[in-house]
């Protein structure tokens, strides 16, 4: 693992060479970096000070802001009250809404499989009354902040079981109180990669809180900079304590971009 740095001054002297790139792009995890975790996945919003300079950054010249989450697209645009126009990226990167433009793709045997595990999970979900299934349309979620850490241990092995048995390509991936299973083999660092070509942006701002943010982290390059929210491991050049403390980073990056 790199060295990831906590110091503000080391941020901030990050920050003010990136804010001077020609073209800018922001690219940001929604879940437990822009919102706090809450117990129901309807139910959360943005911070409003980071909400608040991410418009920011989004009116500023030459910058674009994307946010890139796991969420379902539908579910993203509702959660984060994106503002027509602004990109998002849904699906760990499978669905996309990019210039007006609605992108997802599945193939009819992307779909049957899709449905396959969906029905699979759902066996498992009805013998775990505090387990959630949640559906999406590339995949699915196993949902286990209210069950006991016993219980999510043994539903997530049955929902890893069920679903490989379902089928055998199935994806699997961990998160913060969610194991996660897609059929299409694409990540969040594809969605960077992708973004930074399609927008010729010079450098990149990512923010995440969650292993699958990694891989975004993976793909940044010299002049970027990525900050981990949170604990964990990280490939990310720098860390923040917690969403509150990204607001202060969005804030200080929105006030650089602004006014360079
Ligand atoms: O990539 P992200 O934007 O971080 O999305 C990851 C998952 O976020 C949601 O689940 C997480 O947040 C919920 C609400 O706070 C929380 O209850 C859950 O425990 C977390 O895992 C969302 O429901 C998933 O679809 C996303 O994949």
């Amino acid at each position: 693992m790199p060295e990831t740095s906590t110091d503000p001054s080391v941020l901030t002297s990050a920050l003010t060479t990136l804010a001077a790139a020609p073209r800018l792009l922001v690219a940001l995890d929604f879940d437990g970096t822009l919102a706090p975790f809450a117990d129901d996945p309807s139910q959360v919003g943005a911070l409003p000070g980071s909400w608040a300079a991410v418009l920011t950054l989004q009116r500023a010249r030459d910058t674009e802001v994307v946010l890139v989450s796991g969420r379902p697209l539908e579910g993203l645009a509702r959660v984060s009250h994106a503002p027509e126009g602004m990109a998002l990226v849904g699906s760990h990167g499978v669905e996309w809404r990019v210039d007006g433009h609605d992108e997802a793709a599945l193939s009819d045997d992307e779909l049957a499989r899709v449905a396959r595990v969906g029905a699979a999970l759902d066996a498992v979900g009805a013998r775990f009354p505090d387990v959630v299934i949640e559906h999406k349309p590339a995949g699915h979620g196993v949902h286990t902040r209210r069950a006991t850490a016993e219980v999510a241990a043994e539903a997530n092995r049955a929902a890893h079981e069920a679903a490989h048995e379902a089928d055998p390509e199935v994806l699997e991936r961990g998160g913060k109180d969610i194991l996660e299973f897609a059929v299409r083999h694409v990540t969040k660092g594809d969605a960077v990669d992708r973004l930074r070509e399609l927008r010729g942006a010079d450098a990149v701002f990512f923010a995440g809180d969650d292993v699958t943010d990694e891989d975004a982290f993976r793909v940044l390059r010299d002049g970027d900079v990525g900050v981990k929210v949170g604990e964990g491991d990280t490939l990310a050049g720098h860390r923040v304590a917690d969403p509150a403390a990204l607001t202060d980073v969005l804030k200080q990056l929105a006030r650089l971009r602004a006014t360079r």
